[in-house]
């Protein structure tokens, strides 16, 4: 699992840690690992001209020395200075090492131009979202061809991860340091990051981390693999309250998917038309409302229907909803929810449909694109006015629990691009629901779906365009491949 502690709380564990170093140890180290990778990146394009983006605080610094390791070695490094001194650090150091700075008024433009790999290090964790004027022209003139290595995070991108900068930069790799920060993983500044390193410094931060990421060893560790004492009954029966006269198909997929993660039983509640079809999809299936041990409810539920067999299913979705049960409630289905819920609840709406959430439930608008301004900050308000933990859909999907839980967010990025179609959301339901079934809590269930959906995406055709039904068909599979690593 990948864990990431916030600026603040990073910036405590280093202070606590430079009180029992030498003066500069820690800084030393940071440079050195960031050198290094610099170096194996130079080796592998073959180039050797370098320029630093030097900053005025110790992310500047941090480039500045490890410039002076790459000078040492050979390679051609200019820094280039802002408007602001170059105070922190030992400007001896690295000037003797042979780098050369180039100041506001120079010719920072051709240096650019000839670069192979750019060193940014010019805002880090102490930086606000945006850049200085003089930073937004160096990073509007860096050449396509260069490699661009950010210095503890993307400059200008937001620390927290929590609102998105149209200034800052957007790097081929980022190298932190001890530890990964929320920048690294949440959606509004994931894109900005690249590819991430850690380096070792020595750091450890206490405590619960702020955001965490699964990975393939989580699966085998949280996955509900049944043993010989288990029976269908133990393992978990699904509900599932989905399709309508209008949306059948999503009915299949979620069910598909459902039967695929490995339930005990499937039971499903629908209108005549996806009824039939599930009955010749998923001959597994039994029909019907009746006892199970977590529901599904909404994918392609139409609570405005009037058509023949709906009421009876709505009645099944609200009885889903009154009860202590787990329940997972999806598109249609969150219109129906009304507030706090009894039992373990998890939302899973994508950014429009939180945004028709908030507003129905504060009587207040809150729009798509503002959703999308700040992913967090607005699932994390409906996952407190619910009580229930929000997983919010994109190409990073959050799963938020509220504040209360003390939990930290988890941040999946496992799917590809080519996974945003129609209905893989119904079939991100269908995993996520067989989870809950099998007993895991909302956080759990929805972070291990969302990775076992995305890496079933990436399977089912690699590089590829990808369909929905071939995603759900290709979940059991999937769970194996990560079972069995
Ligand atoms: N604290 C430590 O022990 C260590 C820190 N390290 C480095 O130190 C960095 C943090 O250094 P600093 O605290 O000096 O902060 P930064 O270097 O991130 O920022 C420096 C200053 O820039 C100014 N600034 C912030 N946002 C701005 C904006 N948008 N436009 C214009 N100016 C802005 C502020 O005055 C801020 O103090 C880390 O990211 C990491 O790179 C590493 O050397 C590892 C050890
Ligand atoms: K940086």
């Amino acid at each position: 699992m990948l864990q990431a502690w916030s600026a603040q709380r990073v910036r405590a564990a280093e202070e606590a840690l430079m009180g029992e170093l030498a003066d500069g140890e820690l800084m030393a180290r940071a440079a050195e690992g960031l050198a290094e990778v610099c170096r194996a990146r130079l080796t592998a394009s073959g180039g050797s001209r370098v320029v630093v983006l030097a900053g005025p605080g110790n992310n500047g610094a941090d480039a500045l020395y490890a410039a002076a390791h790459l000078a040492d070695g050979g390679s051609d490094c200019v820094a280039l200075q802002g408007g602001w001194p170059l105070a922190i650090g030992d400007p001896e150091s690295w000037l003797a090492a042979g780098v050369r700075v180039v100041a506001p008024d120079g010719d920072w433009v051709t240096a650019l131009a000839d670069a192979d790999l750019v060193i940014d290090g010019v805002l880090g964790i102490g930086g606000r979202p945006g850049l200085p004027d003089e930073a937004v022209a160096w990073v509007d003139a860096i050449p396509d061809s260069a490699y661009v290595v950010s210095v503890d995070l993307p400059s200008g991108q937001d620390p927290a991860g929590e609102t998105p900068s149209d200034t800052g930069v957007f790097a081929d790799e980022t190298v932190t340091f001890g530890v990964a920060k929320p920048v690294h993983l949440l959606p509004a500044t994931e894109p900005a990051v690249g590819r991430l390193t850690v380096i070792d410094i020595g750091l450890t931060v206490q405590g619960a981390p702020d955001v965490e990421r699964l990975d393939f060893a989580d699966v085998a560790r949280l996955w509900p693999v049944p043993t010989d004492t288990d029976d269908k009954y133990s393992r978990g029966v699904l509900g599932v309250v989905a399709g309508g006269e209008d949306y059948s198909g999503a009915a299949v997929l979620c069910c598909t998917a459902a039967v695929g993660a490995g339930l005990g039983m499937l039971r499903y509640v629908g209108t005549p038309t996806p009824t039939g079809l599930v009955r010749s999809a998923i001959p597994e299936a039994v029909h019907g409302d009746g006892r199970v041990q977590a529901w599904v409810v909404g994918p392609g539920l139409d609570t405005g229907s009037r058509a023949r067999g709906s009421k009876a299913q709505l009645d099944v979705a609200r009885a889903a909803l009154d009860s202590e049960l787990p329940v997972l409630v999806d598109a249609g289905g969150l219109d129906l929810v009304a507030g706090r819920r009894a039992g373990p609840t998890l939302l899973t709406p994508h950014a429009g449909e939180l945004a028709r959430l908030l507003t129905r439930l504060e009587d207040a608008e809150t729009t798509r694109p503002e959703v999308a301004a700040d992913p967090l900050g607005h699932a994390r308000r409906a996952a407190d006015l619910t009580g229930a933990t929000i997983l919010l859909k994109g190409a990073t999907t959050l799963v938020v629990p509220p504040t209360s839980a003390g939990l930290a967010v988890r941040s999946q990025n496992d799917a590809p691009p080519w996974l945003a179609t129609a209905g893989a959301g119904d079939v991100l339901a269908g995993v996520c629901g067989a989870l809950l079934a099998a007993g895991l809590s909302p956080l759990d269930a929805g972070s291990l779906g969302a990775l076992v959906h995305g890496v079933a995406a990436d399977r089912a055709n690699p590089g590829g365009p990808v369909r929905a039904l071939a995603v759900a068909h290709g979940i059991p599979e999937t769970v194996a491949h990560l079972l069995v690593r």
